[in-house]
């Protein structure tokens, strides 16, 4: 893997997935006020419509400062975005309108009840004119505060104070509220941080299934690789810039190769057949030949050996070891 070596992502149109871009950034600066350097430095990417797009990094890299611009929280130095065909610069309260977020701490009113917490922001973002009771709001608005709380599995606690809610029950009711206006994009700002292992889970099984329903983008950024590992598409940021860009398989492929480790009873012919593919391979005296290449090319040379083996192992790495390699190369 070259360094800054940007792989143009082949995207998967699993499900929802298309290829048509819903976000565009390009060449996007921040510097902040007497930094003396940029904090996100001359960014590119596109993120495929309905697709899901993680933004990794180390601490430091510029994924909040990134994210806190996308969402127009924050104003670039330059550089343009331009979601759901709206520019950030000069259309930000038609991006708004498009867009979901749910930021690293969670923004609730812990006195109010869930329910209460959802009519607020709608009212405040203008969705649905205010009433003093859940009974007195609109058909349409007392609908979709059921659909999604249903979806989302606590629709029996909507009319309870959010202070009785565990953290994942919290993430739960913000993702019920940035879903109300039905965003194009919903922006996740390391959305399971301080979750238990199976809030985590639950609110990926959900997260999935509202793109399944609504075709949401979801444009995240995390700390936790086996998160990424489900995303059409994983960017990887360090000291402002993008290192590497890919599906998750690109990534493994160019940077953590799969190891396949061989024997046969015939060593000497597996050696000269394997020297015949071309396969450099480790091989100390007696132990198995271990070959290291991208997941394809491995299944390419079990298809090409004639030797009858006696032992074939495969072992892939994980995007987390591809992540540790791209970070250690930068270093
Ligand atoms: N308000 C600010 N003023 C000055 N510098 C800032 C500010 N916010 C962030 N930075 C700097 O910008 C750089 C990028 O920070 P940012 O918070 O975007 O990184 P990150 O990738 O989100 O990190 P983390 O994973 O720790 O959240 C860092 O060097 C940080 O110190």
């Amino acid at each position: 893997m070259v360094k800054n070596n940007v792989v143009v992502p082949e995207i998967k149109n699993e499900g929802t997935a298309t290829t048509m871009p819903i976000i565009t950034v390009d060449q996007l600066v921040k510097r902040y006020k007497k930094a003396e350097q940029n904090a996100v430095d001359g960014i590119s990417f596109d993120v495929p419509s309905g697709s899901l797009f993680a933004l990794l990094g180390p601490n430091g890299a510029g994924k909040t400062t990134a994210i806190s611009i996308l969402t127009t929280t924050l104003a670039a130095t330059s550089g343009t975005v331009r979601i759901a065909g709206y520019d950030l610069a000069t259309q930000p309260h038609l991006v708004r309108r498009q867009i979901g977020i749910i930021f690293q701490r969670p923004s609730l009113d812990l006195n109010l009840t869930a329910e209460e917490n959802i009519r607020l922001h709608a009212t405040l973002y203008g969705l649905y004119p205010y009433r003093p009771f859940f009974r007195w709001m609109s058909p349409a608005y007392r609908t979709r505060v059921q659909e999604l709380a249903q979806l989302l599995e606590i629709q029996d606690s909507l009319f309870k104070p959010v202070k009785t809610f565990s953290g994942g029950m919290k993430r739960k009711l913000e993702i019920v509220r940035s879903l109300l206006h039905r965003p194009a994009v919903l922006f996740l700002d390391e959305p399971t941080t301080g979750l238990d292992p199976i809030s985590r889970r639950g609110l990926w099984d959900y997260l999935r299934q509202v793109r399944a329903e609504s075709g949401t983008t979801v444009f995240l950024t995390t700390h936790y690789l086996e998160e990424a590992e489900g995303a059409d598409q994983v960017c990887i940021m360090n000291h402002g810039r993008i290192i590497s860009n890919g599906t998750p398989e690109q990534l493994k492929a160019e940077l953590a190769p799969s190891t396949l480790t061989i024997d046969a009873e015939n060593r000497d012919q597996l050696r000269s057949e394997l020297q015949h593919l071309g396969q450099l391979c480790k091989e100390k005296e007696d132990a198995p030949f271990t070959l290291t290449s991208a997941d394809e090319q491995v299944h390419q040379v079990l298809r090409q050996i004639q030797t009858p083996l006696t032992l074939v192992k495969t072992q892939s790495l994980t995007l987390e070891d591809a992540y540790l390699r791209i970070i250690q190369q930068e270093m």
